[in-house]
């Protein structure tokens, strides 16, 4: 089938890579030239595991290319999917303004008697009639809109294995046509699809993720509980995990969740529920917790330093998780904002997010691009994300190098016993702190 894609974000790329390399013919748009220009020369604008080399495989098969002329991609293709981003809006809410100009341009170039028009997009209940309606308002001859919502569930760091192994395609449509043509499009995935109308196919994404930010949420609290009563999180982890009807995934306690889509997701759901007069208790308390989780390890820190000011520090980890260089709503930015205000002097590493944290930190702070060089002579470390480089990286190494081995790990990267053998500061989330015997605590 031949598809246009709107959007070359994590999203729309690895979808458009993903549809390609089953055998598609896809186009991917994008109004940002830059971005198009090196996607033409097969350079990716996001890391992303795998993604380069199929992205230039299809590109020299002919199945993938790239555009910035909205007038020669939306005019006769098969399908067209929506995956520009949404981000939120100060009320919460989301932001609508990238496909209402899609469904726009659609709408001016669109050249068939029918189309089917997709949106990828994470929308809030009703914008897919939206889309409809604002394609159908402008168009100027007579051509039949489809629309499905076909909601994106692909995390980052993982999107392209998510894409060919996902544990299911939500296809939300009221056309049974452009249903039979969406599993077409899906089928040498062999993935489980799922049939539904159109708002529930909404509702399924933002409720998928505000299940995920709840089991969060709720373990990082049980975690809190546990230093308190001298539980240990990572065996209550294990034991409630093993449970079938809970499941051991995303137990992990931490530091909190981050990234472009929990945070924004849990918002704009609140905000929709507030919409139709319901008040969404249990989502308001899952966001209070994740917003205070990175001051619980500021607040360990103090502990140990009483201020920050003047005090060398260094941060492990500025991606909002391992494996991606996206560092929207990271919780390292949490942590680095409140140790920039209170007058810490403070050294950041991260594998591959340094050049994105520029553009947000510029010189506040020092960039390393080892571990050993940013926790050379600090006082304090905090573990931030749980890079493998930093999960391998010796706990000795930090008494070696730092000036006084405090170590505040938001990602229970270590063993506690470990750092106890070692007489290091040692604190972590949901376990016992261990103190060096010779660290004065003030
Ligand atoms: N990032 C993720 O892991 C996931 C994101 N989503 C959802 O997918 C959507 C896209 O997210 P990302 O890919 O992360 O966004 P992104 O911000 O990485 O990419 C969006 C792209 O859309 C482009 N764009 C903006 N207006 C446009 C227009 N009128 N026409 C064509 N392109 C335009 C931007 O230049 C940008 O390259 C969001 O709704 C997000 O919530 C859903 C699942 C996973
Ligand atoms: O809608 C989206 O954009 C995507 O949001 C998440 O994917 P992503 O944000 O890429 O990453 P996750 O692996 O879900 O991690 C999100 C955050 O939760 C944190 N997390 C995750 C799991 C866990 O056990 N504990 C925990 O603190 C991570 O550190 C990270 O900050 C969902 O997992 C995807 O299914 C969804 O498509």
């Amino acid at each position: 089938m031949r598809i246009t894609i709107a959007g070359t974000g994590y999203v729309g790329l690895v979808t458009g890579v993903a549809l390609a390399e089953i055998g598609h013919e896809v186009i991917c748009y994008d109004i940002d030239d830059e971005k198009v220009n090196r996607l033409k020369e097969g350079i990716s604008p996001i890391y992303e595991p795998g993604i380069d080399q199929l992205l230039v495989k299809n590109q020299l098969n002919n199945r993938l290319s790239f555009s910035s002329d909205c007038s020669e991609v939306y005019s006769t293709p098969d399908i067209i999917m929506i995956a520009v981003g949404t981000p939120e809006k100060e009320d919460g809410s989301a932001n609508l303004s990238y496909v209402y100009q899609v469904a726009k341009d659609i709408s001016k170039y669109l050249n068939t008697q029918q189309a089917i028009v997709v949106t990828k997009s994470t929308v809030p209940v009703g914008t897919n009639r939206k889309v409809k309606q604002w394609i159908e308002e402008e168009i100027d001859f007579h051509s039949k809109i489809h629309i499905v919502s076909n909601p994106e569930f692909l995390r980052e760091g993982s999107a392209l294995y998510d894409t060919f192994h996902g544990d299911r395609i939500v296809i939300g449509s009221e056309d049974e046509e452009a249903a039979t043509k969406m599993e077409e499009l899906y089928s040498p995935l062999n993935i489980p699809i799922i049939h539904t109308d159109i708002e529930s196919a909404e509702m399924i994404k933002y409720a998928s993720n505000a299940f995920l930010a709840t089991k969060i949420s709720f373990i990082n609290e049980i975690a809190n509980i546990c230093e308190k009563v001298g539980a240990n999180i990572e065996d209550v982890s294990k034991g409630i995990g093993m449970d079938q009807r809970i499941g051991s995934k995303f137990l992990q306690a931490g530091i909190g969740y981050g990234g472009s889509c929990f945070p924004k997701d849990t918002k704009a759901l609140v905000q929709l529920a507030g919409d139709v007069k319901h008040r969404f208790h249990l989502l308001e308390a899952v966001i209070n917790v994740n917003n205070n989780q990175p001051l619980l390890l500021l607040k360990k820190a103090r502990n140990y330093v009483g201020s920050f000011k003047d005090v060398k520090v260094a941060v492990l980890g500025l991606a909002f998780k391992p494996n991606t260089d996206d560092i929207r709503e990271s919780a390292a930015l949490v942590v680095l904002k409140h140790l920039l205000n209170e007058g810490a002097q403070v050294n950041v590493y991260d594998p591959i997010a340094i050049a994105n944290a520029r553009k947000v930190l510029g010189n506040t702070v020092t960039y390393y691009e080892t571990i050993e060089a940013a926790i050379k002579d600090t006082e304090i470390v905090f573990i931030v994300t749980e890079w493998k480089q930093v999960k391998e990286f010796p706990l000795r190494n930090y008494l070696d190098l730092m000036k006084t081995p405090i170590v505040i790990d938001g990602r229970n990267c270590y063993e506690v016993k470990e750092a106890a053998a070692l007489n290091m500061t040692y604190s972590s989330i949901g376990r016992e702190s261990v103190t060096a015997a010779k660290i004065e605590i003030k």
